[in-house]
C-alpha cells in the first residue's frame, strides 16, 4: 500500500486528470469520492494508514464541491479522534476560470487539513508570470497555497494545458519528499 493517498471527486473527469499527475509525481494511490459523496469502508481504513493525504476536488460556486464537503463532514468523526494529527497533508483544486476563486477552495482543504491537525505542503514552486510565459511553463497562475489547475470551460479533459500538468507532477514530488523525510 502507498504512503500517500491522493482522496478528489471530480464531476466530469478534469479534475480526476489532475489527480492522476499528482498520483504520478507523489507514487500515490488515488481514491475518487463517489457521485454521492462517499467512500467504502476500505477506503477510510486506507486513509487513516497513510502518513500523507492530499486533497483535490473542482471548484464549484467559488468553493468544494457537495460531494467533496460532504467527505469533509463525514471526517468528523476522526477528528474527534485525532486520528490524523500530524500527517502531511496537500491539496489541489480545478476550475475553468484563470482565477474562478479557486483560492477559497485551497483555504478549505488547508482549513480541513489544520482541523485535523496536521502539517500543511504548500505548492513551492515561484510563478511563471512573465510576458514570455506560456502554457507549457510551470505554475503560470500563480499558486502558493496549494496546486491550481485551469480547465477552461470548453477544454475537453484531454486540453488541460500541459504546464498545469507538469505542475501537478512537481506538487506530488515535492509532497513525496517532504513525506519521506518525516518519516526517515
Ligand atoms: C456547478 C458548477 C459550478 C462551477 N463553479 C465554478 C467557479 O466558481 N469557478 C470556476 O472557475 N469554474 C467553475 N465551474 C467550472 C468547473 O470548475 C470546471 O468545469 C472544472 O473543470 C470541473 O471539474 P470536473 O470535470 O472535475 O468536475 C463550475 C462548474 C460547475 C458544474
Amino acid at each position: 500500500m502507498a504512503d500517500i493517498v491522493v482522496v478528489y471527486h471530480s464531476g466530469f473527469g478534469h479534475t480526476r486528470k489532475v489527480a492522476e499527475h499528482v498520483a504520478k509525481g507523489a507514487n500515490a494511490d488515488l481514491i475518487a469520492i463517489s457521485e454521492t459523496g462517499d467512500l467504502t469502508e476500505a477506503e477510510w481504513e486506507k486513509l487513516n494508514a497513510a502518513k500523507a493525504i492530499i486533497f483535490g476536488t473542482p471548484t464549484y460556486m467559488g468553493n468544494v464541491s457537495w460531494q467533496f464537503k460532504k467527505f469533509t463532514d463525514a471526517t468528523s468523526r476522526i477528528w474527534y479522534n485525532r486520528g490524523w494529527q500530524d500527517k502531511i497533508f496537500g491539496g489541489f483544486t480545478n476550475s475553468a476560470s484563470p482565477v474562478g476563486d479557486k483560492g477559497t477552495t485551497l483555504a478549505a482543504l488547508q482549513t480541513l487539513a489544520s482541523q485535523h491537525g496536521g502539517i500543511w505542503v504548500s505548492l513551492g514552486q515561484l510563478p511563471s508570470n512573465t510576458k514570455a510565459a506560456q502554457p507549457t511553463d510551470p505554475n503560470t497562475l500563480g499558486g502558493s497555497v496549494g496546486l491550481m489547475v485551469q480547465s477552461p470551460a470548453d477544454a475537453s479533459v484531454d486540453e488541460i494545458p500541459q504546464g498545469h500538468l507538469d505542475t501537478a507532477v512537481a506538487y506530488g514530488q515535492r509532497i513525496a519528499g517532504i513525506t519521506g523525510r518525516f518519516s526517515a
